[in-house]
């Protein structure tokens, strides 16, 4: 019998599927992964913006995370949205009760409408409950800032925000450069040890609902699967710079990625 890698998402629901819940899912298949989830929270949503959320209570986040842990098993964990610091407080409470590793942390905090998908003081409970958990914590720019308290205009200082999210207890961070201007999409990656930058041609497009979603779950999948992290984020960054680069068109205001890309380049 072929044993095949397992991920599991913790994260809120996209009704328009670019994003969330539903854009880790796609991505976990794309990679070979079987993927599973336990939802935070529930948005109405579409490519215009956020219109509506549910936050879930943290007792059914704690019940999903135990029915898979307890039956299927968990090869890496990622969480997204996770709208609240008592399920902030909840999620950490079990990444720790079942030992889940390695664990990649996506701080999504704003959607790229600008809609809070987070509520109260979000940069005590990520320090307190999250980053000491972290096997990696992947932050855009504005997260990075907030995270770090600190301005971010220069690589320099980017180094110096990665630092202080290390000096916090995460193991290693990359800070996407997504939103940052020029040619050239680069994310910072590092250890504590090393700095490494990953690289890829920016594509002019306002399709980028869930690209960071997209990012962080295709590193917990190749993690799954055993990949050293350098190794995940390589694989990773190839995965949405083809899911960015293909553009599916659709709705009429942010839209989403092409999740189908990677595997139609991988054919050529
Ligand atoms: N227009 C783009 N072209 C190419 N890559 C991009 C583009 N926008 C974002 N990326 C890449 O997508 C990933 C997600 O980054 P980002 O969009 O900054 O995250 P978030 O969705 O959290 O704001 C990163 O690897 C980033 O470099
Ligand atoms: C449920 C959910 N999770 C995460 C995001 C962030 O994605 P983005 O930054 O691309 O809007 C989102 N919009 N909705």
């Amino acid at each position: 019998m072929n044993q095949i890698a397992r991920a599991l998402t913790i994260a809120g629901s996209d009704s328009s599927g670019g994003a969330g819940i539903q854009a880790d899912l796609k991505t976990f298949q794309e990679l070979h992964v079987f993927g599973m989830s336990a939802i935070t929270a529930i948005t109405a949503q579409n490519t215009l913006g956020v219109q509506d959320v549910l936050e879930l209570n943290p007792d059914i986040v704690a019940k999903q995370i135990d029915s898979i842990v307890t039956d299927l098993g968990v090869d890496a964990v990622k969480t997204g949205m996770l709208a609240s610091p008592e399920i902030i407080e909840t999620v950490a409470a079990k990444i720790n009760e079942h030992h889940l590793a390695p664990f990649v942390v996506d701080p999504v905090m704003v959607s790229t409408s600008g809609h809070l998908l987070l509520t109260g003081d979000a940069r005590t409970s990520f320090k307190k409950w999250l980053l000491p958990l972290a096997t990696v914590i992947t932050p855009n720019l504005h997260e990075a800032e907030y995270l770090a308290d600190m301005k971010i205009t220069n690589w320099e200082e980017r180094k110096q925000a990665a630092q202080i999210l290390i000096d916090e207890g995460a193991q290693a961070v990359i800070i996407k450069g997504g939103h940052d201007v020029g040619e050239k999409a680069v994310d910072l990656f590092y250890d504590g040890s090393n700095f490494q930058s990953f690289s890829a041609p920016k594509t002019d497009t306002k399709n980028t609902h869930g690209t960071g979603c997209t990012f962080s779950a295709a590193i917990a999948a190749q993690l799954a699967k055993g990949d050293s992290l350098p190794d995940a984020i390589a694989k990773a960054k190839a995965f949405v710079t083809a899911a960015i680069s293909h553009p599916l068109s659709l709705g009429k205001g942010n839209g989403p990625t092409n999740h189908w890309a990677y595997r139609q380049e991988e054919k050529k």
